[in-house]
């Protein structure tokens, strides 16, 4: 299940995910906000990292202005690891490298259609599971760096 969520600014964007999401049957939860009024990004990153940490989801997009606030409040959370991505390579190495479990895109930086070749390919590639990526990610979870 994919939780979104955006601000004004991530509005129309993430509309043009949502029919993404529908034209390729992938379930997903719409945290908000519904509209174009002005709403505060930190009030949707939150309730996205919630809806990962709690398990109900378990990968995210936030979509604000420029998609760097949103990112900044979503990586707050332990255990978010939220990418700002702007083109498919990041999109690519955030998933085989960080295992990023949000991705972030600003609705005033990217068009549609770029929008959704990130989106395809954030959600479609795996972790690598490579050895080095695993002892990275568990030194920014504070956790042993030899866990699996
Ligand atoms: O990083 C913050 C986001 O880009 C917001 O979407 C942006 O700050 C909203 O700006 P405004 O309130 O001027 O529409």
């Amino acid at each position: 299940m994919i939780a979104l969520g955006c601000d004004h600014g991530g509005y129309e964007l993430k509309q043009e995910i949502i029919k993404y999401l529908e034209e390729n049957n992938l379930p997903f939860k719409d945290f908000g906000c519904y509209d174009n009024s002005s709403v505060d990004y930190p009030i949707y990153a939150r309730k996205v990292t919630d809806a990962i940490t709690h398990g109900e989801c378990d990968k995210g997009i936030l979509i604000c202005g420029t998609g760097i606030g949103i990112s900044i409040a979503a990586n707050k959370v332990p255990g978010i690891r939220a990418a700002l991505c702007t083109d498919c390579f990041c999109a690519e190495a955030t998933r085989l490298h960080n295992d990023a479990n949000i991705l972030c895109m600003g609705g005033r930086v990217v068009g549609p259609g770029l929008a959704v070749k990130i989106t395809d390919t954030f959600l479609n590639t795996p972790f690598s599971n490579d050895e080095r990526h695993i002892r990275r990610i568990n030194l920014i979870e504070n956790r042993d760096p030899s866990e699996n």
